[in-house]
C-alpha cells in the first residue's frame, strides 16, 4: 500500500506496535481471551517541572476506539507475515470494542500516579487499543499543558496558535492545534482545524509581502486596499523604526473607516520595541491600534515582557508550543491493574526500584478533595472502586505514612467519568469552549503555589489505607518472589 492510497483510507487500526498484535495472537493461542482485565493510564511527571498536567486527546481516542475495523487488506497483510494464527485473524475481522471506559474529562488540571483512563475489558481488546490511547492522550495532554503555561503567562492576553509550519507532521498541527486551543490559546492560524474543531481562525501577513511590492509603504497600502478592515501590519522587514511603523502610521492616516489597525514585531528587541512602537503609534492619535508581537517564544520570555511592561496586546506562538519544545514528552503509561477471576477481582503490580514507579494495584476510583471553606482542591484520593469517603477521613502521605491530616469539612467529587460502556459510547462528547470552561472553573479551584513555573508546590495524591495495605501486600509478595 502506497501513500496515496493510505491517504485515501485513513484506517488506523493497524496503527499499534507490533507486541501489541503478537501477545493478543499469544492470549488467543492459550485460550485467555475472555479474562476480563483493567488498566489504567496515568503519567508520571509534569513536564518542565510544572505542579499540573492539563488532560486532552480523550475524544480522538475514543473516536479511535468506536471505529476500529480490520479491513482485507489488513488482515492479508498480517497474513503474509506467517506468523499469526489463522483464528487469530478470522478473529481480527470481526473485532469490536465490547469493553468500559472510564476517563477524567478533558481539560482538567491532573497529577501524577493519578489514573486517567480506566479501561475494562477482555484482555485481547484492552491490550490492543494502547497504542492509540497513549499516543493520542500523550500527545495532546503535552500539548494542552505548554499552551496553558504560555496563556497563564500572558496574562490574560490572547495568544494565538502559529505553529502549523514547525509541527512534526500534519497530525500534530491539527491536534496540537485542538490542544492549544483546550490549553488556553484564543485562536489558530490553522486553517483545517478551524474547520474541523470551530477554532476561530487568526492571521496577519508575512514578510514576503512586504518584499514583494519593494518597499514598506507599498506593501503596507495595497494590503490594506485588499483588506481595509484588518489592518494588522508587519512592520519588521527592514527597520522597524526607520520605516515599518512610521510607514505604517502614514497608511493609517490614508485609511478611512474605523476597521482593526495593528502592527506585527518578529524580531529584535520586542521589549524596547514594543515601548517605542506604543509611543508612536499614540502620539499619531492611534491608542487603539494592537501590537502583537512573535518570534520563537515561550512562557519564559513571554513572562519576562510581561515583567517588563512591554505594551503587547497579543503574542504569536509557533514552534516552541506545538512541539511542547521545552520538554516534549508526556511520559503518560498504561499498564495491567486487576484481572478477574472466580474469586474475584485480583489486584495486579509493577515493581520497581524506584518506589514512584511502583504501579497502584487494582480497580480504582480517583476523588478530588475540595475544602468546604474556600472550595479549593487540597488533595487527590485514590481509593477502591467500592470505598466510601466521608468526614472524618484520614489523609496520609502513601511513600511516608507518618505525614498525614484528618480532612473534616470537605466535598470529595470521583473525577473519572463512564464514557463508554460494554462497548457503546454513553458520553455526550463536550465542545471546545465547554471544555476550555471546565479548564478555568477547575483552575480557579488550585492554590497559586500550584502555578508557579519555578518549583510549585506539592499536590497531595493519597491512597486510601485499603488501597496502600493492599499495595504494601504485593509489594511483599513479589519482593519475596
Ligand atoms: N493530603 C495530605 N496527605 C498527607 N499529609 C498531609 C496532607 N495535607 C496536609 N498534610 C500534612 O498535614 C500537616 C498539616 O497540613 P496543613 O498545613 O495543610 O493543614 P492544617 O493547616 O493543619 O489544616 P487546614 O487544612 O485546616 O489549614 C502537614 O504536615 C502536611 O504535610
Ligand atoms: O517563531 P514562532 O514561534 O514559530 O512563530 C511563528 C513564526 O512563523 C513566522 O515566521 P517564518 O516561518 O516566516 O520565518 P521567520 O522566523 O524568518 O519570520 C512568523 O513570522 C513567526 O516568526
Ligand atoms: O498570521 C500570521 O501572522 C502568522 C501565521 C503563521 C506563522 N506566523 C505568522
Amino acid at each position: 500500500m502506497n501513500n496515496i492510497e493510505w491517504k485515501k483510507e485513513k484506517n488506523l487500526s493497524l496503527l499499534v506496535d507490533f507486541y501489541e498484535l503478537t501477545m493478543t495472537n499469544g492470549y488467543l493461542v492459550n485460550g485467555d481471551q475472555d479474562h476480563i482485565v483493567y488498566f489504567d493510564y496515568f503519567f508520571r511527571k509534569v513536564p518542565d517541572n510544572g505542579g499540573f498536567a492539563i488532560t486532552a486527546g480523550l475524544q480522538q481516542f475514543i473516536d479511535y476506539l468506536m471505529e476500529i475495523e480490520f479491513s482485507d487488506m489488513d488482515i492479508e497483510f498480517l497474513k503474509e507475515m506467517n506468523i499469526f494464527e489463522e483464528k487469530f485473524l478470522e478473529y481480527l475481522k470481526d473485532f469490536k470494542f465490547t469493553g468500559d471506559v472510564w476517563a477524567i474529562p478533558e481539560g482538567t488540571p491532573v497529577f501524577p500516579n493519578t489514573p486517567i483512563i480506566t479501561i475494562k475489558a477482555p484482555i485481547l481488546e484492552a491490550q490492543l487499543i494502547e497504542t492509540m490511547l497513549l499516543l493520542s492522550l500523550n500527545h495532546q495532554s503535552l500539548i494542552a499543558t505548554k499552551s496553558n503555561r504560555i496563556a497563564r503567562a500572558a496574562n490574560d492576553k490572547p495568544v494565538v496558535d502559529f505553529g502549523a509550519r514547525r509541527a512534526h507532521g500534519a497530525d500534530a498541527t491539527i491536534y496540537g492545534a485542538r490542544a492549544c486551543y483546550i490549553g488556553g490559546c484564543l485562536g489558530t492560524s490553522n486553517l483545517l482545524a478551524s474547520k474541523m474543531f470551530d477554532i476561530p481562525v487568526i492571521g496577519t501577513i508575512a514578510h514576503s509581502w512586504v518584499q514583494f511590492y519593494d518597499d514598506d509603504h507599498t506593501a503596507f497600502k495595497s494590503y490594506v486596499k485588499a483588506f481595509p478592515d484588518n489592518a494588522i501590519l508587519l512592520v519588521d522587514t527592514y527597520n522597524v523604526l526607520g520605516s515599518g511603523i512610521p510607514e505604517a502610521i502614514k497608511v493609517f492616516d490614508e485609511l478611512e473607516g474605523e476597521g482593526k489597525k495593528g502592527i506585527r514585531l518578529d524580531s529584535g528587541d520586542l521589549d524596547y520595541l514594543s515601548k517605542k512602537a506604543r509611543k508612536l503609534l499614540d502620539v499619531a492619535g492611534y491608542e487603539d491600534a494592537t501590537i502583537t508581537a512573535t518570534n520563537s517564544l515561550d512562557e519564559y520570555q513571554i513572562r519576562e515582557l510581561e515583567r517588563q511592561g512591554a505594551p503587547i496586546d497579543s503574542y504569536g506562538v509557533g514552534e516552541r508550543m506545538i512541539t511542547a519544545r521545552s520538554e516534549a514528552v508526556f511520559g503518560g503509561v498504561y499498564k495491567l491493574v486487576a484481572v478477574e477471576t472466580e474469586e474475584g477481582i485480583s489486584p495486579r503490580i509493577k515493581l520497581s526500584e524506584e518506589a514512584v514507579k511502583v504501579t497502584n494495584p487494582g480497580f480504582k476510583e480517583l476523588w478530588r478533595l475540595y475544602d468546604n471553606r474556600n472550595g479549593n482542591a487540597f488533595a487527590d484520593l485514590i481509593t477502591f472502586k467500592d470505598e466510601e469517603v466521608k468526614a472524618p477521613y484520614k489523609l496520609f502521605d502513601p511513600l511516608s505514612p507518618w505525614i498525614n491530616k484528618t480532612a473534616k469539612n470537605f466535598t470529595a467529587k470521583k473525577l473519572q467519568t463512564l464514557i463508554v460502556h460494554n462497548g457503546e459510547l454513553v458520553y455526550d462528547f463536550p465542545t471546545l469552549d465547554e471544555i476550555r470552561d471546565n479548564l478555568n472553573n477547575e483552575l480557579s479551584k488550585l492554590w497559586d503555589g500550584l502555578r508557579r513555573f519555578d518549583n510549585p508546590d506539592r499536590y497531595f495524591v493519597n491512597l486510601s489505607f485499603d488501597l496502600w495495605s493492599e499495595k504494601q501486600r504485593l509489594i511483599e509478595k513479589y519482593r519475596n518472589k
